[in-house]
């Protein structure tokens, strides 16, 4: 079995370090095979996302992805700039269903900035449309305003769009991941706003048809934001578009304690996928050996899980971040007072050891 390392920027390459090493520490043979990505692309070979690392990523049964960008990078022109390699991915590969699980450790209840009895047992599963809605939708730019009160000034323009086949497909994923959850389905949209979330709303409606036996409720996306932080345990399993679920699930990841925590796969129609925490490549302490790389560590037996068919490895994986938290083993983003505060290496050191 082959996997894509692509490590990125920032912090990438020492959260991926980790993740590697915790892979090779199950005692199977993965061919591993890495490759520069985002930043890294961008200086080996003048591009973000180089030909020969799309290749590898196409070739490979699996992609473990650290993350991409730096502010650095932030004036060059779009198509160069780091994170056209993930959404280039995500797009190439079609990897359109990206689930993002959100549970708390009990371990991590006083981490939490929440406190302990709104966030306690929380384990809800957002899982967000990948290659579509504005981040993709053409045309966009900047031009002079062909109309309006402000005609002829300059202005920045996107484009909101969903297809119908998008929706089904990412509204049938999220309806056979609540079947086999607590059968709770809530969509996420702008529909009294966007005529392309009203769409949303009535194709996500049509599609429940053939899963009776899901609850069904949908909910506007300002709502859901607050309701995420009043009540999350109210949730099971939300779907939502691309732009909406970026941002959710940033702020559900406060709710597990950390964006550290929060891993995800992306997957396509036919569970080939791209496994990469859900947070970015944190240039603000990147090289200071402190990042927690435990979102990248459970990214990885997500991977193992749905990709590559060895779920007792992932088992294994979980199992071993659990007991380094009951240990007490905490990286800066998750410490609290009288636990014991630990880096980026020995936080992979101590998964690697609880494995059995
Ligand atoms: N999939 C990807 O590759 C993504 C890339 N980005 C890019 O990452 C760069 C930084 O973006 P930001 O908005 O700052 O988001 P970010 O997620 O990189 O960081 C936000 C905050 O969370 C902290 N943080 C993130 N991961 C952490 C970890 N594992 N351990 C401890 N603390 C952690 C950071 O230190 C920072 O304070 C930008 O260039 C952005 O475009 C952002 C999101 C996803
Ligand atoms: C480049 C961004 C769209 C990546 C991001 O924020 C994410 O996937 O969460
Ligand atoms: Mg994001």
């Amino acid at each position: 079995m082959k996997i894509a390392i692509l490590p990125g920027d920032g912090i990438g390459p020492e959260i991926v370090a980790e993740a590697v090493r915790v892979l090779q520490a199950l005692g199977e043979q993965f061919e591993m095979e890495t490759a520069p990505v985002g930043g890294a692309g961008y200086e080996a070979s003048g591009h973000p996302l180089p030909d020969a690392t799309l290749q590898l990523a196409k070739d490979a049964d699996a992609i473990l992805f650290g993350a991409v960008g730096d502010w650095k990078y932030d004036t060059l022109e779009r198509p160069l700039r780091p994170e056209q390699a993930i959404l280039g991915l995500r797009k190439n590969l079609n990897l359109f269903a990206n689930f993002r699980p959100a549970i708390l450790y009990p371990e991590l209840a006083g981490a939490s900035t929440l406190k302990p009895e709104v966030v306690s047992g929380l384990d809800i599963l957002i899982i967000r449309e990948l290659t579509g809605d504005i981040y993709f939708g053409h045309p966009r730019g900047v031009r002079l305003a062909p109309d309006g009160p402000f005609k002829g000034e300059r202005e920045g323009f996107d484009t909101m769009r969903y297809a119908e086949t998008e929706i089904r497909r990412i509204a049938h994923v999220a309806f056979q991941a609540a079947r086999k959850r607590s059968k709770r389905l809530t969509s996420v949209d702008k529909a009294n706003v966007l005529e392309t979330f009203q769409f949303w709303k009535d194709i996500v409606t049509e599609v429940h048809q053939e899963y009776p036996d899901v609850a069904l409720d949908h909910m506007y996306v300002d709502n859901a934001a607050m309701q995420l932080v009043r009540a999350p345990k109210k949730f099971d399993v939300i779907v939502t578009g691309n732009m909406f679920g970026d941002i959710l699930s940033d702020a559900a990841a406060m709710l597990t304690g950390s964006i550290g925590m929060l891993p995800s796969a992306s997957l396509d129609a036919n569970n080939k996928g791209l496994y990469e925490p859900s947070h970015g490549s944190a240039p603000d302490i990147a090289g200071k050996g402190i990042a927690n790389p435990l979102a990248t560590i459970l990214s990885a037996a997500m991977m193992l899980r749905f990709s590559l068919n060895k779920p007792e490895q992932a088992d294994r994986i979980d199992a071993a971040v659990k007991s380094v938290l009951a240990r007490g083993l905490r990286t800066a983003d998750i410490y609290e007072a009288g636990t014991t505060l630990v880096g980026t290496r020995a936080m992979g050191d101590a998964v690697v050891e609880a494995l059995n």
